[in-house]
């Protein structure tokens, strides 16, 4: 492989700040201008290295004719029931987006509701969000376009098909509650947005106000129901009770903790502006979940005084702390990851257990458990159920089982029985196997990881492997069933990875506060500890060993890579947050201060600078040399903007991209019409894959076997 010739890429060494007395560069500082000819120019240089570097792998072809092949399989949604129909999205195997279904029952020939393949030629308008109105009569739902978090709001008559007038826009992080009266929805609205809102700027989000919609008239007469306009960062979270009597509303000021207020609905009352609000919760320290309301009793998951979360409920009408009572009290090690209510006097909650779940039936007076529905090893990925409804759906997955739909009507059936049992063709599952294991981290913490590998797996280093974290914002990574790691198993003879570092919520609020703020570094001794385990135990060697996430998890590899640069053969940085001195100043990136922390502040600026990915690249001691980096974002990533990766990109090349003993790749791949993964057509997400696992096997020499 000839040595890559990096782009010239100009440094402004006049751009300095000063954080607290100290004076950092920023020579990159214009690539935050996605619109500036300059950055335009830079984003075609590196595409223009990087592609050629793709495509160079011979077994390129047969990787995603592979790709292709596995991923045609149906993939349903659990169905879901308005206005006496059932609703469930399908999608073929191959289509870009799945279509929205409607049947008569569960029996007859479900027709077309909505397809959003209609909607663009590529594929890339796609449904974000949906609410039926409590009779089933409406649909509105969210579209998005190139993977922005922008959306716009739409109606469709469920009994004509017939689309309404109004478009709503400037809509982003928002809810969809309709009133019960059917005769409109609270939504977000960032209505003083100036300038682009199709994700393509960096501008930050402000100012959001929850407006309320009449369908059928003009976005112009929606009136702004609640704004909290001394708090700009806010997003308003707003749900309806489920007897139609109460709006709540959660504001949420970051990525954790929120307030609770309410004010009373009545069907067909006039919605005014500025609503009247009762504040019930005036402490931002925890988190509250509305979950359902039995009268006045309010019921919300919460981790207030419970760091696994428990139910609580609150009398609307007297809601004193004091009176707050446990519904159903934090479990000592599993934490309630969900609740739902169903069946009139019941709800169903879902545990994490050891980073699996457990679904359990309970009373909705007493929570005592009155049943528990059996699954296996692995994720309950989807649920619908509704309190006046007895009927109940779960969707559960893993590593190698694709996904199985389960049902049960609790006023008839004792046991759940399986709706839809999901199939790979050309997968036997059989041939694979899943382990948990607990390795122990730099302090000693002990740290599950998922291990899978072919049946007859040698653990004699000759593995290459792929190991995947994320570690933040409370986010549990579970067993799911994916492809392009099933096509990395069986074709590179590999071994699949995932590490539940600290950060993230696999055991509730202890385990995300150890990844946050001053212990940030947790994450990253646990993920580098996981590529040690894996290498001591005979899983793989650092030369055959890629680590790879996404986003927070993209920071992470970052991370990892400038600290032990010696510990991995390859890197997959994927939509990284790479600039963690100026990553409040952009979109919602403000929100992400809870686990961060922000360097507005100076302890926070000194914690952040020291592994700040685009602060910490500097050439290894010796012969050690940065493993294969491929950075990939997209044009119309509005979650974390690209002049993270770009930034970065810039910075490794001009750092290591001339030094004699770099012989590995530095290389960014940026894509169009797309944005932080949400959303995203098939054909894209398989380019995407294609190009990953190329990158790795051309980078590592692997061999692909038919
Ligand atoms: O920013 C996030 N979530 C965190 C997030 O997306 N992060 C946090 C770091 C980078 C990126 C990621 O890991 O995907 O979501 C936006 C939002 C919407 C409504 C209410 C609160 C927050």
């Amino acid at each position: 492989m000839t040595r890559i010739r990096y782009p010239e890429t100009r440094r402004d060494e006049s751009v300095v700040d000063d954080y607290h007395g100290v004076e950092i560069k920023d020579p990159y500082r214009w690539l935050e201008d996605p619109d500036s000819e300059e950055t335009k120019a830079f984003v075609d240089a590196q595409n223009a290295i990087t592609k050629p570097y793709l495509t160079t792998y011979k077994a390129r072809d047969n990787i995603h004719d592979r790709l292709k092949q596995l991923w045609d399989f149906p993939k349903y949604s659990c169905p879901a029931k308005h206005g006496g129909k059932y609703y469930f999205y399908k999608n073929t195997g191959l289509q870009n987006q799945s279509v929205l279904y409607v049947q008569d029952t569960l029996e007859s020939e479900p027709r077309v509701f909505l397809d959003p393949n209609t909607l663009s030629e590529d594929g890339t308008v796609a449904i974000s969000s949906s609410s039926f109105s409590e009779d089933g009569s409406i649909f509105a739902y969210g579209l998005s376009k190139s993977g922005s978090d922008w959306s716009t709001i739409h109606f469709l008559n469920a009994h004509t098909g017939e689309k309404y007038p109004e478009i709503l826009e400037k809509v982003k992080f928002s809810p969809i509650a309709w009133t019960h009266d059917n005769r409109g929805i609270f939504y977000g609205q960032y209505r003083d947005q100036q300038g682009k809102t199709d994700g393509s700027e960096t501008l930050g989000n402000q100012n959001q106000k929850l407006c309320y919609h009449i369908v059928g008239t003009p976005q112009s007469d929606d009136v702004i129901a609640i704004e909290f306009p001394e708090e700009p960062l806010w997003r308003i979270g707003a749900q309806v009770s489920d007897c139609g009597n109460w709006l709540i509303v959660t504001p949420l000021k970051d990525c954790r903790d929120n307030l609770v207020y309410f004010t009373p609905l009545k069907n067909g009352m006039e919605i005014k502006t500025n609503l009247p609000l009762t504040q019930v919760v005036d402490k931002l320290e925890a988190d509250y979940e509305y979950v359902t309301n039995v009268g006045s009793k309010a019921v919300f998951r919460t981790n207030k005084n419970a760091p696994n979360y428990k139910l609580i409920a609150i009398d609307l009408l007297d809601y004193e702390q004091e009176k707050w009572v446990d519904l159903l009290p934090e479990h000592p090690e599993n934490v309630l990851d969900w609740a739902n209510a169903v069946d009139e006097d019941k709800f169903v909650a879902c545990y994490i257990q050891d980073v699996k779940n457990i679904l359990q039936l309970h009373c909705l007076n007493t929570g005592e458990v009155l049943k528990q529905f059996p699954l296996d090893l692995g994720t309950v990925v989807g649920f619908s159920g509704e309190k006046k409804y007895s009927e109940i759906f779960y969707q559960f997955t893993s590593f190698l089982t694709p996904g199985i739909i389960y049902t049960i009507d609790l006023k008839k059936e004792q046991e759940s029985r399986i709706l839809r049992e999901i199939k790979v063709k050309g997968f036997d599952a059989s041939l694979y196997k899943t382990s948990q294991i607990f390795y122990s981290s730099k302090d000693g913490t002990k740290i599950p990881m998922f291990i899978v590998t072919k049946n007859d797996a040698v653990l004699d280093g000759s593995m290459p492997g792929l190991l995947y974290g994320y570690g933040g914002f409370n986010a549990s990574i579970q067993p799911t069933f994916s492809v392009t790691r099933l096509v990395f198993i069986q074709h590179f003879n590999g071994v699949l990875a995932v590490a539940n570092v600290r950060g993230g919520g696999e055991y509730g609020e202890r385990w995300h506060n150890a990844g946050r703020f001053f212990n940030r570094q947790n994450v990253f001794d646990d993920f580098q500890y996981a590529a040690k385990y894996l290498v001591e135990n005979g899983y793989t060697t650092s030369a055959k060993l890629t680590i790879q996430g996404g986003s927070n998890g993209g920071l992470a590899v970052a991370v990892c890579v400038n600290q032990r640069p010696d510990l991995f053969g390859a890197a997959i940085a994927q939509v990284g947050v790479m600039d963690m001195l100026r990553f409040h100043k952009f979109t919602i990136g403000s929100a992400w201060v809870s686990d961060y922390g922000s360097s507005d502040d100076s302890k926070h600026f000194e914690n952040l600078l020291k592994y700040s990915p685009l602060h910490n690249v500097k050439v290894p001691a010796s012969d050690v040399q940065y493993p294969a980096m491929l950075l990939l974002t997209a044009d119309h990533d509005d979650r974390v903007v690209p002049l993270h990766t770009l930034k970065l990109t810039a910075t490794l090349q001009y750092t290591l991209g001339n030094i004699s003993k770099q012989k590995n790749p530095l290389l960014a791949r940026i894509d169009t019409k797309a944005g932080h993964g949400g959303g995203k057509p098939t054909m894209k997400v398989i380019e995407e894959s294609t190009d990953i696992l190329s990158f790795i096997a051309q980078s590592l020499g692997l061999e692909f076997k038919l």
